[in-house]
């Protein structure tokens, strides 16, 4: 199988190595848009900027080339940039009559700029817009790059309604310490991913702020109820909640140091601003991104997310750490559920 990955990220660098390194016969290609880091790449072997200290496999190429001539030949496609250029790479995907099946890895819902107007969508509702005829799928799941690099056990799903993409997800990563599950709930699956970067970045409030183990437990109960119950209304399977890319990767992310979303909370608690707080990553934290949009998704299907409004409130700086755990649990009384 040849397959290329589109962006040299730290989760595009680790899925390539971890491919490159368990299947025999794979051809694995590692693209990046800046000439200059493949070079460095290629000469150091390994990415130092974004996945340090993990070398690559032998076998596993770089590549800068022009994008339509790059996946020329490609029997797979992963689009491993972050939420906010998919919509390009689909559209250059679509103008260069790409066939084969595609999956993203990005978690997240586009993003709608503060006081904008307009509906931020799904990674596969861009694809729907952009690109309708692409055979394309998410892959999800509970996934730390540098775990992943290292080749520790990591199970992933593979998301798609087009069962080709599914098929060729499996073909590509279950191997090794890499398990896959397939799932055709690509909703329920996308809600999870970006809804839980959203959790994390409360938990790590709740953390910095020193809130206490009993707090973060039912702050994440109560985040994965505000995940189920959009999910629900955009469509998904509730059941969907319950596995990996919903409480599986809630798990990890709201409670992994290894998070850039949960980082991102901890400084916040700490009186970083925001900008201190992104610039410091060196990383992409989608949360701060979606988290307007998942709102404003919710309030269009009349869910409620109190939790989620409440952090969209606190990157907007409109009120304090403080102030935000006080109203949360001021909420009036209700019964336990959905
Ligand atoms: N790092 C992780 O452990 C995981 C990340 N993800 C998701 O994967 C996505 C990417 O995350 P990371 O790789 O960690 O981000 P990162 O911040 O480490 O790297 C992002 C990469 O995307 C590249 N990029 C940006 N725009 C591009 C474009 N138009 N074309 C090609 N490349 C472009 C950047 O140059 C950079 O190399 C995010 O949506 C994230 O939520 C999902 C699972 C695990
Ligand atoms: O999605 C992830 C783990 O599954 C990575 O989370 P962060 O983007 O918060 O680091």
């Amino acid at each position: 199988m040849n397959l290329i990955v589109i962006g040299a990220g730290a989760w595009g660098t680790a899925l390539a190595i971890g491919a490159a390194r368990h299947t025999a016969g794979h051809h694995v290609t590692l693209w990046a848009r800046n000439a200059q880091q493949v070079a460095d790449m290629q000469a150091a072997g390994s990415n130092a900027r974004y996945l340090p200290g993990m070398a690559f496999p032998q076998g596993l190429q770089c590549s800068a080339a022009p994008l339509a001539q790059a996946v020329q030949g490609m029997d797979l496609i992963i689009i491993a940039t972050p939420m906010s250029a998919l919509r390009s790479t689909l559209q250059a995907l679509a103008e260069a009559q790409v066939s084969v099946p595609v999956a993203w890895l990005c978690k997240g819902f586009e993003a709608v700029p503060a006081g904008g107007s307009g509906v931020g969508l799904m990674p596969h509702e861009v694809c729907a817009q952009v690109a309708p005829s692409l055979l394309a799928g998410a892959l999800s799941g509970p996934s730390f790059a540098q775990e992943v690099a290292k080749g520790r056990p990591t199970l992933l799903v593979a998301a798609s309604q087009h069962p080709t993409v599914r098929q060729a997800l499996l073909e590509a990563f279950h191997t090794g310490p890499l398990r896959l599950y397939a799932n055709e709930d690509i909703v329920g699956v996308e809600v999870g991913g970006a809804v839980k970067n959203v959790m994390a970045i409360a938990a790590g409030l709740c953390d910095g702020l020193d809130l206490g183990l009993n707090a973060r437990a039912a702050l994440l109960t109560r985040g994965l109820a505000e995940m189920t119950r959009l999910g629900v209304a955009l469509g998904a399977k509730p059941e969907t909640f319950m596995g990996l890319s919903g409480l599986g990767d809630l798990m990890l992310t709201a409670t992994g140091d290894l998070s850039r979303n949960r980082k991102v909370g901890l400084l916040l608690a700490q009186g970083m601003t925001l900008a201190q707080a992104v610039d410091s990553l060196g990383h992409v934290a989608e949360g701060v991104y979606s988290a307007r949009t998942v709102v404003q998704r919710a309030q269009a299907v009349g869910v409620e997310m109190p939790i989620a409004a409440t952090v969209v409130e606190l990157l907007d700086g409109r009120i304090t750490p403080q102030a935000a755990v006080q109203r949360l649990m001021a909420r009036d009384p209700k019964q336990e559920g959905l």
